[in-house]
């Protein structure tokens, strides 16, 4: 059991892990000794700096980079916010386990463990093998009408989160969150409005595409939703409760128990990066350990990643979710780290370091 007792702090509000400034400040000075303009690497050698500081060596590696899919449904969906029926949510399950799914073609491509996890589906799914169930519920209920959890279970949906880290294999360096859900658009638009006091129009987007009068229909949905939940939050786990969902309490969880064990998160599109914005809401520590992959084309992506105070490594116009974005950007981040550890520095290479030095500096 990893809830709260009755006489501890609940799991989440454990401190955080800090990264080594010793090793970011031996990584900052490998930078610059290395056969390059100093800063001409640009984010590439923050990229490589902050991994340093993270594994607690001048010279960081990714050996067993780690991403797990967490699943559910959404009541919401009822109300037709989503350009794609329910049953899509396990017929996805089956194809990430099949190895057809964009993010199953991902992890191939990088040698990337991937872990399929049910959080709650509204069609049964645990006959699938190769999904580790861990159902809180037929999915939440439409919260357009009433919360979309109770508090139990959205305390169970990070738990989910916390034990799926907790199982990770020993020495996994990297971890990436995905999630597969018809209808979380949804939910992570009033999760994000409620949490940074917007209305949901400043966020609502397309999702899987819904456009013209049916994105319409979205945007009143949704704002009926938060005038009908505000009043019963005054926390971001109410938020959650309220109008968030299993796969995105899990997520948080598992950033949040990441960050606690020091295990770096590469951070996926809008869904992603909302559950991120929840765990730094109920544990700031959780941002110290978050490198964001990409800017979804959703449109309230940006004003998440505002708040977040994150500057995102690629965009490419994704918005597919799945954690694809951020393994994509992972290629960039093996490059960022090959460049940091194989450089040539000037000693090395015999190259004259620079001779113009402006006092200002
Ligand atoms: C075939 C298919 C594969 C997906 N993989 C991720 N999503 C993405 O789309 C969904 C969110 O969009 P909305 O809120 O509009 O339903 C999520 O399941 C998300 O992961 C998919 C969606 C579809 C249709
Ligand atoms: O950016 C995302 O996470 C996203 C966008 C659209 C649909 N699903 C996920």
């Amino acid at each position: 059991m990893t809830s709260a007792s009755r006489w501890s702090s609940p799991w989440w509000l454990h401190a955080t892990a800090i990264p080594d400034f010793r090793s970011e400040q031996g990584a900052l000075a490998r930078q610059n000794e290395l056969t390059k303009p100093p800063g001409s690497l640009g984010m590439l050698e923050e990229v490589a700096i902050k991994f340093a500081a993270w594994q607690g060596q001048v010279k960081p590696q990714i050996q067993l980079p780690q991403c797990v899919v967490f699943a559910a449904d959404h009541g919401v969906v009822a109300q037709g916010v989503s350009a794609f029926p329910q049953a899509v949510t396990v017929e996805m399950l089956k194809n990430f386990i099949a190895g057809g799914a964009a993010i199953s073609v991902l992890a191939r491509f990088h040698q990337m463990g991937l872990t399929v996890v049910n959080c709650g589906t509204a069609i049964p799914c645990e006959y699938l093998q190769g999904v580790i169930h861990r159902p809180v519920a037929a999915g939440t209920e439409d919260f357009s009408l009433q919360a979309a959890m109770t508090n139990e279970q959205a305390q169970q949906a990070l738990d989910i989160g916390a034990e799926i880290i907790d199982q990770l294999e020993v020495g996994s360096d990297l971890f990436i969150a995905g999630e597969m859900g018809i209808g979380n658009t949804s939910a992570a638009t009033c999760l994000a409005a409620m949490i940074l006091d917007l209305p949901a129009t400043a966020l609502v987007g397309p999702g899987t595409g819904v456009t013209g009068e049916n994105l319409h229909h979205k945007q009143q949905v949704l704002a009926a939703s938060m005038r009908r939940a505000k009043e019963f939050v005054e926390s971001p786990l109410q938020a959650l409760e309220q109008v968030g969902g299993f796969e995105l309490g899990a997520i948080a969880g598992a950033y949040i128990r990441a960050a606690q064990r020091g295990i770096p998160i590469l951070v996926d599109g809008f869904i992603a990066s909302t559950a991120a914005l929840l765990a730094v809401q109920l544990n700031e520590g959780a941002r110290d350990w978050m490198l964001f992959g990409h800017q979804s084309a959703e449109p309230g992506h940006a004003r998440v990643l505002e708040a977040l105070d994150a500057e995102p490594l690629l965009q490419l116009n994704m918005r597919l979710g799945e954690g694809s974005g951020a393994a994509t950007a992972l290629t960039i981040v093996k490059q960022a780290l090959a460049l940091h550890n194989e450089m040539a520095t000037f000693a090395e290479a015999s190259v004259s370091g620079q001779h113009l030095v402006s006092e200002a500096e």
